[in-house]
């Protein structure tokens, strides 16, 4: 039966330690063989890619900085966001379209500039929480404090220390009417990387604001606004765990939104982490009773054929 599916791709789908364009159009290869199987298996499934660009927008914001000057100006962050979209779009385009004619599979690929609508009072610009770029040490984070008294450097999930920027809430996806479109002709799209580029409705017209939205809540929004069944977050973990990284941790194979809801408010999610993508999830499956799902990526075909992950449901 033909199935409409909104895959977000976490990091380590594109970027693994090696930022280099060469290395991070490699891990997408591997990627794109790895979602290959979905279509294998299933190919009348209309399948929508999206994924992130934290380290990519800001790996990309300080080389702007560093080698700007009078003349060659500095891009601002929502048009480097953009800039970071259509690269990666590039990539796993191009990689698409070799992992399809290995598999076989004649599905067309299109990546779709896309822009999603955010409030400019949304109180997230008082206070950036969303990691871009490099990781630093204590150290080097209090030294770029120093220099930048404008960044905002926090602890990013223990796992160092990140510029952080403000990340609003999706509220809408302009192409949103298109992709779904597209993608009942059977091509596949790659739409809303890295968020979608934030803009704000300036009267008849919409101007980029400077922020980098969550791709785990704009693919909820993604999948509520095109209708899919099913919301797939292909992250580093097989599965959501109670407890997770303790001696008690619990595998969580099914979980309702109120199961969630209540693991949430008792803290199991790192914010950061996987806080959002449990958040997305219910965001989704409360708005359309449909099914959103949290595995690996390497896990593609344990959750085709057997179930295998975390799954969500009302
Ligand atoms: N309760 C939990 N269950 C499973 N993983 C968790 C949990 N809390 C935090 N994590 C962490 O969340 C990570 C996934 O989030 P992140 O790396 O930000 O995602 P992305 O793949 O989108 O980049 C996992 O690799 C794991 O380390
Ligand atoms: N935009 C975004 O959420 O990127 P990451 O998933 O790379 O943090």
């Amino acid at each position: 039966m033909t199935k409409r599916i909104v895959v977000a791709l976490g990091g380590n789908a594109i970027l693994t330690k090696d930022a280099s364009a060469t290395a991070q159009q490699l891990a997408l290869i591997k990627t794109a063989n790895q979602l290959a199987a979905l279509l294998t298996a299933n190919s009348d499934w209309q399948v929508i890619i999206t994924h992130g660009n934290g380290p990519q927008v800001g790996n990309l914001l300080l080389q702007q900085q560093r080698g700007s000057n009078k003349d060659i100006p500095a891009m601002p962050l929502y048009t480097v966001g953009a800039m970071t979209q259509g690269a990666i779009g590039f990539w796993l385009a191009n990689a698409l379209n070799q992992a399809f004619m290995e598999h076989g599979l004649d599905h067309q690929v299109v990546s779709l500039i896309t822009r999603t609508i955010v409030d400019g009072q949304d109180k997230a610009f008082q206070r950036p929480t969303k990691p871009i770029g490099p990781f630093y040490s204590p150290k080097m984070a209090e030294h770029l404090q120093g220099l930048h008294p404008d960044w905002t450097i926090l602890a990013d999930a223990g796992r160092g220390y990140r510029r952080m920027v403000p990340s609003p809430q999706p509220l809408d996806i302009i192409e949103a009417p298109i992709i779904q479109h597209l993608v009942s002709q059977g091509i596949t799209l790659i739409a809303a990387g890295g968020g979608g580029i934030p803009v704000v409705r300036v009267g008849n017209s919409y101007a980029g604001i400077d922020a980098v939205i969550d791709k785990d809540y704009s693919a909820a929004k993604l999948a509520e606004l095109v209708d899919a069944d099913i919301l797939l977050m292909l992250t580093t973990v097989q599965n959501v765990y109670l407890n997770y990284d303790t001696p008690q941790q619990t595998k969580l194979t099914h979980l309702t939104v109120a199961q969630a809801q209540q693991f949430l408010d008792e803290g199991h999610f790192a914010p950061g982490s996987m806080q959002p993508k449990i958040q997305a999830a219910m965001n989704f499956v409360r708005r359309t009773d449909k099914t959103a799902v949290i595995t690996s990526l390497d896990n593609v075909t344990g959750y085709l054929q057997s179930g295998l992950g975390t799954i969500i449901t009302n």
